[in-house]
């Protein structure tokens, strides 16, 4: 594997709601719109608001949805898979959506955490500024530090506008990622189940 870049993003000053507004307004004008016009007038609040929306991932942390876990499972200890989490991204070379869907699988240690917290994770690192290799990887790593199972997969399957609707135009390509550790990678019965499991959905 290559070495990651894992510097951390630095923080910067957040801008005012006046100056975003703003922003969208010069963005309309380089467009070829007026911005004041009726239909136009409400727009840069409206794109602020939505964008607060679509980026809440910098508002959470990831990991805390994983802290309660449940430790009465009866001896379960097979995969536990959640398939088809929708994810809306946003690649954070053209700031155009990324969307399609994850597949998250645990090979859990004798504790187990509420199921829609495997989704409330993707989420959170999808609403932001991704790119989709980082992304399937961030869920995983997260997963496994917390959770501590003895093994993650993440499988995602997503179109890019960036790829669809402009530049090479390719309406219908999809980009398959996947980030598998212990023993989800490294036993090959337990990798080979969570790729039948996931791999072979289509969408
Ligand atoms: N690895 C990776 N690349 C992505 C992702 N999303 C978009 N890209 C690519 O990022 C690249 C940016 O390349 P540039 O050549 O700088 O951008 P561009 O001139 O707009 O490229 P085109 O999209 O080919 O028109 C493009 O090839 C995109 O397809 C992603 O999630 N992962
Ligand atoms: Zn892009």
């Amino acid at each position: 594997m290559a070495k990651a870049k894992t510097k951390k993003p630095q923080k910067v000053a957040k801008p005012t709601q006046a100056e975003v507004e703003e922003a969208v307004r010069t963005m309309l004008r380089w467009a070829g719109e007026n911005p004041t016009r009726e239909g136009l007038i409400d727009t840069p609040g409206r794109v602020a608001r939505s964008y607060r929306e679509l980026f809440a991932g910098y508002e959470v942390d990831p990991r805390a949805y994983l802290k309660r876990v449940f430790e009465e499972v009866g001896g379960y200890d097979e995969l536990i898979v959640m398939r088809n989490i929708r994810v809306v991204s946003f690649c954070e070379h053209h700031m155009l959506p990324i969307t399609g869907y994850a597949h998250v699988g645990y090979l859990p240690s004798n504790r187990v955490v509420g199921i829609s917290k495997l989704a409330r994770v993707v989420h959170g690192f999808a609403r932001r500024f991704q790119i989709q290799e980082k992304l399937t990887a961030e869920i995983a790593h997260t997963i496994f530090e917390v959770l501590e199972p003895r093994g993650v997969g993440v499988v995602i399957q997503a179109e890019h506008a960036c790829m669809t609707m402009r530049g090479v135009n390719s309406p219908e390509a999809t980009l398959s990622t996947s980030h598998l550790i212990g023993a989800v990678r490294d036993d090959p019965k337990t990798r080979e189940e969570f790729l039948r499991m996931t791999m072979d959905h289509h969408h």
